[in-house]
């Protein structure tokens, strides 16, 4: 036994020695799971491990990516300014932290839950070893409004197929829980890992780069060009909600209601919240208890109105929900709630659709911003993922899916393969309906008349 093995093994048998992990989460506010650990333990380690799959790096293009280690790279300097560091690994995650209990004592770990079924595996697999090593396993759920495995009990077993439903359900269970009190990280002590063990858990020296990771832009002048047009972390969406409380403000107080949807910019600097949702920079119920105080504040003496951003921020938990249990929600073939759509294989039609290729401007337009920038509004995803399917190619919305989920900074298993399905009219309805679709011209020129976007 190496000598920090025995130092850390006496140190096993005299309190918590807590390891928070994140997957998404990324952020001190909020973040119950966290809280629990810094709370309760003596000394805390905090990871994040690039598995291959986790925080959806198994199909990630070069912008995501950038995003995610840019927060990454936040929350190491946020926890530096405690003495803390973030320890990123290259490494199976039930690895590390078998070793860390093995070598520092570990007895309890936190992690926020991942709902979605494509993570029951890896989760399933940490809270068996956790429970053969003897280590306490916290989870608790801060990415939804609510846990979405309640609302599908609540609903009998199964998820509510429509959002009338889903709301009736979640009524029933009552308001989502409140964020939490920013918690102080000046009292914590946080615990650094050895150079051996770093060293066989390939522990990174610095918060790597894209390209460490081997992923490479496609575009390498457009580096230079979208740099300081995103940049992930905690930070910047914190600074972004202020700016967007700002404008629901302005809004309200002229009882108009989700400004950016019903006036959407394509023009503008971007100001989206959705790619620091996905990755729980910024707390969801930050953000709609924040939406909802400001709408009471404004409206003093009006019931709860739902038509503005929080019903956006319910959809989301609405898709989360209907994916519980549905590891085939992604795809045409034995998913349950989906129709048996004869979509035609058109390889060089889907293939000049991904490219922006397609002769038609404004799609075209759409989709090249996608692959720059990795962000559209959402008018411009319902117009191109209705071309890709109903409304144009007749191609399946499993194909336009997958190179959403590649280019997207807020792609989310979830949320986007929901989208897709409702798009596509694939599901939520009982028959394909094709009676209202958007003109690829006609749109794109109402949206945005002096073509400067397609420019
Ligand atoms: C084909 C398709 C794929 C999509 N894929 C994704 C995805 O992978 N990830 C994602 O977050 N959104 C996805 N959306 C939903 C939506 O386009 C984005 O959430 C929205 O454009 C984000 O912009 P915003 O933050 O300004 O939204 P806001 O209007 O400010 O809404 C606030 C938040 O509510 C949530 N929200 C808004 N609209 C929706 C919606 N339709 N479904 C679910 N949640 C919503 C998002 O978290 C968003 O950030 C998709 C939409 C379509 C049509």
């Amino acid at each position: 036994m190496e000598d920090f093995e025995r130092v850390n093994h006496r140190q096993r048998t005299s309190g918590v020695i807590a390891l928070h992990w994140f997957r998404h989460g990324l952020r001190l506010h909020d973040n119950p799971a966290l809280s629990y650990a810094a709370a309760n333990a003596k000394k805390l380690y905090v990871m994040f491990t690039f598995d291959g799959e986790s925080a959806g790096t198994k199909l990630i293009g070069y912008n995501r990516m950038k995003f995610l280690l840019e927060s990454l790279h936040d929350l190491n300097c946020q926890l530096h300014s405690y003495g803390g560091q973030l320890l990123v690994f290259r490494e199976k995650p039930l690895k590390v932290i078998t070793r860390l209990h093995d070598v520092l004592g570990v007895n309890l770990v936190t992690f926020e839950q991942d709902c979605e079924p494509i993570w029951n595996e890896r989760d399933e697999a940490v809270k068996e070893g956790c429970r053969e090593l003897g280590i306490e396993c916290r989870e608790e759920v801060s990415h939804t409004l609510w846990d979405p495995k309640e609302v599908v009990d609540m609903n009998g077993g199964v998820p509510p197929l429509t959002y009338t439903m889903f709301l009736q359900v979640t009524s029933a269970i009552g308001e989502p829980p409140h964020p939490e009190e920013r918690l102080d990280f000046s009292s914590v002590k946080f615990g650094i890992v050895p150079v051996g063990l770093a060293a066989e858990l390939n522990l990174f020296a610095e918060i790597p780069t894209p390209e460490d990771l081997n992923v490479k832009c496609s575009h390498p002048a457009d580096i230079e060009e979208n740099s300081g047009s995103w940049i992930g972390g905690e930070t910047q969406a914190l600074l972004l909600f202020d700016m967007r409380l700002a404008v629901e403000a302005d809004a309200f107080k002229r009882n108009f209601y989700l400004p950016n949807q019903a006036r959407p910019d394509l023009l503008g600097p971007s100001r989206s919240l959705s790619p620091y949702l996905r990755y729980g920079c910024l707390s969801i119920r930050k953000m709609y208890w924040g939406i909802h105080d400001l709408f009471a504040e404004i409206h003093k003496g009006k019931p709860p109105c739902h038509v503005h951003l929080t019903a956006q921020l319910i959809w989301r938990d609405f898709f989360y929900a209907m994916s519980v249990g549905n590891p085939n929600y992604d795809r045409v073939k034995e998913n349950p709630i989906c129709l048996q759509i004869p979509w035609r294989h058109k390889q060089k039609e889907l293939q000049q659709w991904k490219d922006g290729k397609t002769g038609f401007p404004f799609v075209d337009a759409v989709m090249r911003q996608l692959l720059r920038e990795g962000w559209i509004h959402h008018v411009a995803r319902n117009a191109v993922a209705q071309f890709l399917t109903r409304g144009g190619l007749w191609i399946s919305w499993e194909d336009g899916l997958k190179v959403f989920l590649k280019h997207l900074l807020d792609a989310d298993w979830s949320v986007c393969s929901g989208n897709w399905l409702w798009i596509s009219s694939s599901a939520f309805e009982t028959i394909l309906d094709c009676s209202h679709c958007l003109s690829p011209v006609a749109y794109g020129r109402r949206l945005e008349p002096t073509g400067d976007y397609i420019r």
